[in-house]
């Protein structure tokens, strides 16, 4: 069974086809380790219908992820699984479809849905707002929206992103009681009405490079605060997404192969 490295904008993945009887979630913690291919997840292919499952860093499953479906596209194009330029791919999330834009570099675009405003979309913990909601964190303020764009996400408008990631509030928002199932947690830095930088600590991994469905949560967010168009840039540490839509939401972005075990 070959294993295969692939990354979108520095989100990394291991990539193997399904077979019957495999524990994933403890594959997951054992091929994503430092000791192995060092990843932030473990994508398993299953063909007819194509279907991606998707497994976090420590063993957990998350319904979809916005790389890890451009990354799963670009091994269906490598590998032959689809003659079309356009497919579906089923998640736990529901059904995405898939445009193949560019082979080389690969570029595609994601159809990845409609966000979900609704409390038991996300797993929230109690009935009140997660609009705008306010709480303290070691005594500071924190204003926060929560939303289900192909997975659990939380957008936190920042003056700086990037210095998040010096903080623990990341963490500290992922294992809030205020989730039930946790929550990935975006650091939104509005640049102006075109382009946002974005920051993510992720459930179940931690600060990763980038995070898809984080930078289409964190779209949703600000595109409703009127903060941004309806298209926008989201600068990542390594490189950029598109992501655009006014109701199901659209990302555009890179997918690279880096080596096959
Ligand atoms: N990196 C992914 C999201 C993974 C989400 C996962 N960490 C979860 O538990 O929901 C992305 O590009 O959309």
């Amino acid at each position: 069974m070959s294993t295969y490295k692939y990354n979108g904008c520095g989100n990394t993945f291991v990539i193997r086809d399904f077979e019957d009887g495999m524990n994933y979630a403890e594959e997951a913690t054992v091929l994503c380790s430092s000791e192995q291919f060092d990843t932030d997840g473990l994508i398993v292919v299953k063909q007819n219908p194509l279907e991606m499952l998707l497994f976090n860093r420590d063993g957990s499953q998350a319904p979809m992820c916005g790389n890890g479906i451009r990354c799963f596209a670009k091994y269906v194009l490598d590998k032959g699984l689809s003659a079309e330029n356009q497919f579906a791919v089923q998640t736990l999330a529901g059904e995405m479809t898939v445009d193949i834009l560019q082979h080389e570099p690969f570029y595609c675009e994601v159809n990845i849905g409609r966000p979900d405003y609704s409390n038991e979309a996300f797993g929230a913990a109690d009935d009140a707002s997660y609009v705008n909601r306010t709480i303290y964190i070691d005594g500071k303020e924190i204003t926060f929206t929560s939303l289900f764009m192909g997975t659990v996400h939380t957008v936190v408008f920042v003056e700086d992103a990037p210095a998040m990631l010096e903080s623990d509030l990341g963490e500290k928002l992922c294992h809030h009681p205020l989730f039930a199932q946790q929550t990935n947690v975006n650091f939104v830095q509005v640049l102006n009405q075109e382009e946002l930088i974005v920051r993510t600590f992720e459930r179940g991994v931690g600060w990763t490079l980038a995070c898809g469905t984080g930078c289409s949560a964190s779209f949703v967010v600000a595109r409703d605060a009127g903060l941004v168009k309806d298209k926008v840039t989201v600068h990542l540490e390594q490189g950029a997404l598109t992501i655009s839509g006014t109701e199901d939401v659209y990302m555009n972005g890179p997918a690279v192969f880096e080596y096959k075990k």
